[in-house]
């Protein structure tokens, strides 16, 4: 192993940082400017967005897992440094993942697009940045777009945010430009760990990964001591030991190390079996030689809500379990535990961070374990106190007691900064009311934007508030939230019948102002989607005992299977084709077939719900 002199010499020429951003202001593409530019990938490596591996990743664009990789950079004045760059995530489902990174770094590059400006997100994160004292580089990115207002955004950073931006890298890192002096900055201006390479061993853990051969594989960064394969360590948190099989780093790929020291980001695997034994945000310590305290973790993810998910073939259950546990190892965030519905059998009650999650889980599941799903509508996790006054958390709708039971409900709030063109405070306004919304401040950021911020129950803003905003401000708002506790509301729930049987997966809780109205309009829509019999088949939607409204699904007049007995034989078979994949997302409960569109329908219904209203006016 290296001597104590060679290794010291070797953290003083260390950065660790992170990049954060609003989302789409151009992480990932200066990330790969930064690859390209210090050859850590050869040219026909070098794709785009290199460090989002997934498809799903790709597909989108957006980033779900961060990824830290080391690079070696020659600066100006003619030494190499050890660059670790940690990439983050922007959406606000995902803003667990940047804290986590956050805690690993020194020093965060912000990314503020120099057409947009500050964003909510970008706020969200530099306060994250801030607040974990981290040296902060400021770049002004997309000046090549004709919208670019480099000037106005530096401003906007030094009097928004309160950082000095004088300095600020101007960069297109699209025409990579900019890049070499943002590397020169990161040299210059990010200081290099300070941690004892001859203490005890601290390395916080802040990712996970498992590997089929290696087992659970650890991202860490190393704060004291030294890590080599063959040291016994231990997880300070969970108790757990092992050996550690082999440590190194990703350079975007594997490279196997002699050793990890204080100041390196770096994986360490020991044959980790349960993930456990090793969660993100743990302190690995060597037994013979361990530290007396663990490193601060992290605080524990809640999920935001809760939705079933069932295998369409009942015999799959255990699979999607086994599925479940392995995306689990993957993502710490993910919850779920077992469920049983009447309507449709087996399977988990799943907690995730917020719809972009729940729509990834499910389908990382579909693709990458060839599952075959029913979900149910996302829900909220309510608090229902009883008579008595014991509180039960109730995160599925169809286990709400009876109204009759219950003294009150209460919901989860979130607290929102909404930023946007003064042009559309008014229009931000009317949508926050029409959420249930109560007004708290507004900030003038400059003369052109506001900061408008809300409380508003987070079951209003998890379903479809973003694209509502988004839609009503042609795009120009950005939206961020915290949970800040729960109120009581009046709520109630409504209970779906079909043929006269309730159906649990389709209960939903509503506030009693838009129970009528809801109600009519989930049989409205129940009524498109599910598939007529040879019989009526009611529909129905009751609170309590009660019918608020029902319509009627009528009974087939004709044979529609000799359809698909005329015709060219391409038209059938596409007709076969599409009857296939249109079964394969049915669920039979009792005698009715119910598609997987009609669990949504809930979420759908509060569409028409408003474009009902909008007509209206
Ligand atoms: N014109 C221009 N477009 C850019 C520039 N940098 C990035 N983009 C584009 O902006 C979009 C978003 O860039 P990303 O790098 O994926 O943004 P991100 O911040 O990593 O987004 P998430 O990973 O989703 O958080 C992509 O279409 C890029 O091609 C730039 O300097 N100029």
């Amino acid at each position: 192993m290296d001597s104590i002199e060679t290794m010291q010499e070797r953290q003083k020429h260390i950065r660790n940082f992170s990049i954060v951003a609003h989302i789409d202001h151009g992480k990932s593409t200066i990330s790969d400017r930064i690859l390209e530019a210090t050859h850590t990938v050869t040219e026909r490596e070098m794709q785009d967005q290199l460090l989002d591996t997934m498809d799903l990743e790709r597909e989108r664009g957006i980033t779900i897992k961060m990824n830290a990789v080391e690079v070696h950079y020659q600066a100006k004045n003619g030494e190499t440094y050890i660059f670790h760059l940690v990439d983050t995530p922007g959406h606000v489902d995902f803003s667990y993942e940047v804290s986590r990174s956050l805690a690993a770094a020194d020093g965060a590059i912000l990314v503020v697009d120099a057409a947009q400006g500050v964003e909510a997100q970008t706020l969200a994160n530099v306060y994250l940045a801030i607040e974990n004292d981290l040296e902060i580089l400021p770049v002004i990115n997309k000046i090549d777009l004709p919208a670019a207002d480099p000037e106005a955004v530096r401003t906007e950073i030094e009097d928004v945010i309160g950082i000095d931006a004088s300095e600020a890298v101007l960069a297109s890192a699209k025409k990579g430009i900019g890049i070499p002096e943002l590397l020169e900055q990161i040299v210059t201006k990010i200081p290099a760990p300070i941690g004892d390479l001859t203490a005890p061993l601290q390395a916080l853990i802040f990712d996970s990964a498992y590997d089929s051969y290696k087992g659970v594989i650890l991202t860490v960064r190393v704060k004291n001591g030294i890590i080599k394969a063959g040291d016994k360590i231990r997880f300070m948190n969970s108790g757990a030991e092992y050996e550690v099989t082999e440590v190194g780093v990703n350079s975007p790929h594997a490279i196997k190390r002699d050793y990890l020291m204080a100041g390196d980001i770096g994986y360490v695997a020991a044959s980790i079996k349960n993930i456990r034994d090793a969660r993100p945000g743990d302190t690995i310590t060597n037994v013979q030689r361990p530290a007396e305290e663990a490193l601060p973790g992290y605080q524990p993810m809640t999920p935001m809500v809760y939705s079933g998910l069932y295998p369409t073939d009942n015999s799959k259950y255990n699979d999607l379990r086994e599925a479940l546990e392995k995306l689990q190892l993957n993502d710490a965030s993910l919850e779920f535990e077992p469920e049983t519905s009447q309507a449709l059998g087996f399977g988990f009650r799943t907690g995730f961070l917020g719809l972009l999650h729940m729509d990834v889980i499910q389908e990382r599941l579909e693709r990458e374990f060839d599952m075959e799903l029913i979900t149910t509508a996302p829900s909220v996790t309510y608090h229902a106190y009883l008579a008595d006054g014991e509180m039960i958390e109730v995160d599925n709708p169809s286990e709400m007691p009876d109204a009759g039971k219950i003294k009150s409900i209460e919901e989860p709030y979130v607290y929102a900064q909404i930023i946007v063109p003064n042009d559309y405070v008014g229009a931000v306004m009317e949508l926050a009311q029409r959420k249930r919304g109560e007004f708290d401040t507004m900030d003038y950021l400059d003369t052109t934007r506001v900061n408008v911020k809300y409380h508003i129950p987070l079951s209003e803003i998890i379903f479809d508030f973003f694209d509502k905003l988004k839609s009503s401000t042609r795009g120009y708002a950005s939206l961020d939230y915290e949970i800040e506790g729960y109120r009581q509301s009046d709520l109630i729930k409504i209970d779906v019948l079909l043929n006269g049987d309730k159906v649990d997966a389709l209960s939903f809780i509503v506030h009693k102002d838009f129970a009528q109205e809801r109600g009519r309009i989930i049989t409205a829509k129940l009524k498109q989607i599910i598939p007529r019999r040879n019989f009526e088949i009611p529909v129905q939607a009751a609170v309590g005992a009660k019918i608020i409204s029902r319509s009627t699904i009528k009974a087939y007049r004709k044979d529609v299977t000799s359809k698909i007995h005329t015709g060219d034989p391409d038209r059938r078979a596409k007709l076969l084709d599409k009857q296939k994949k249109g079964k394969k997302r049915m669920k039979s409960v009792g005698t009715v077939d119910v598609p997987q569109e009609a669990f949504m329908a809930v979420l759908k219904a509060e569409d028409d719900t408003e474009f009902a209203k909008g007509a209206n006016h």
